[in-house]
């Protein structure tokens, strides 16, 4: 499990991705070792061969969504993920930064060579201005690379600014920086984080790019922990301990039988039945038959801390009229 002494946590790497300052946020480097690895499946891949005693994976983003790549592992749909549960959650503000090589030939110093305007479009009448400029030219952009959830948190941005340049997805905003940081021709630029910039030594081409100044990631924790040791206990740092605990949240993902008219409304009613407060829902396709659907469910309460028997009852009854379902986890939540 640990190459060294300490347990081992895994997170979406390289260094300087979100994920890398997430769990930067979670564990303690004195008490855990934090191992990189190259995409989201490797996270849940090393969990459940216990190569790790824990994983951290993007979850939902505030601006941009549900992260598809987190959900479609913990549909499971073929069982290789048996024993994962999800352990907690780590909120992290997200400040993007367009990073590259500046243009040192290049008289305008301020980005004034871009429009600053968004071209209007059938699905977007209306779009929205960036909230920043460049920070030098952009002109000898030619090519930009980004995690997808990353693009989809810089969209006014990148049309004012970058219209025309060949866009590249990559498995993290990390990735992208160490990419660009191997560009010779000084074209390419990241969507990245500041820390990546150092680490990588690209120059800030832009700053807080992101559409939204609230943007905010939410990672899950994931581990095997179907009853949870006793000394389980997920080291914190100050910034997220709080002083009146918010208390827990729990998740399930169930399909629904499909021929029966209100099947997905009886299921939730479950929560009702029992108030529990739903704080989630997302779907995935089940992939075995087009448009039925996986479904997830998050809500408030615990299913080992339970004095009423609150949750313990709406499982009882969503056992019952659920097509399948799976219970994925409890843990004390955040905000
Ligand atoms: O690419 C990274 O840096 C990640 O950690 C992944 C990720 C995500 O998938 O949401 C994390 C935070 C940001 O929302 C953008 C990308």
């Amino acid at each position: 499990m640990a190459s060294g002494t300490k347990p081992v946590v895994s997170f979406l790497g390289p260094v300087a991705s979100y994920s890398h300052q997430a769990v930067r946020q979670a564990f303690s480097e004195d008490e855990w070792e934090l191992r990189p690895v190259v995409t989201i499946d490797d996270v849940f891949d090393t969990v459940q061969d216990q190569e790790v005693k824990a994983g951290l994976v993007p979850f939902e983003n505030s601006t941009n969504g549900s992260v598809v790549f987190t959900l479609d592992d913990l549909a499971d749909r073929d069982g290789r993920y048996k024993d994962i549960t999800v352990d907690g959650e780590v909120y992290v503000d997200v400040h993007h930064c367009l990073l590259g090589h500046k243009d040192t030939s290049s008289t305008t110093e301020d980005g004034a060579d871009g429009s600053g305007t968004c071209t209007p479009t059938a699905t977007d009448p209306s779009p929205s201005r960036p909230r920043t400029k460049p920070l030098s030219s952009l002109a000898h952009i030619k090519r930009l690379y980004s995690h997808p959830q990353a693009f989809g948190q810089c969209n006014a941005f990148i049309s004012a600014y970058l219209k025309g340049v060949e866009v590249f997805e990559v498995s993290s905003t990390s990735k992208a920086a160490e990419i660009v940081s191997k560009d010779e021709t000084g074209t390419y630029a990241a969507i990245s984080s500041s820390l990546a910039a150092q680490i990588y030594g690209l120059d800030m081409l832009g700053r807080s790019i992101e559409d939204r100044s609230d943007n905010t990631t939410r990672f899950l924790i994931i581990g095997r922990n179907p009853t949870p040791p006793a000394d389980w206990e997920i080291v914190k740092t100050p910034t997220t301990t709080t002083t009146t605990r918010p208390g827990s949240k729990s998740m399930v993902s169930f399909t629904v039988p499909h021929d029966s008219p209100g099947a997905l409304a009886e299921v939730l009613s479950c929560f009702q039945a029992f108030n529990l407060n739903l704080t989630s829902i997302n779907s995935r396709p089940s992939l075995v038959k087009p448009f039925q659907y996986i479904f997830f469910v998050e809500f408030e309460g615990h299913r080992h801390d339970d004095p009423e028997g609150r949750v313990r009852g709406a499982l009882d009854k969503i056992s019952r009229v659920a097509g399948s379902w799976r219970w994925l986890g409890s843990w004390e939540r955040q905000r």
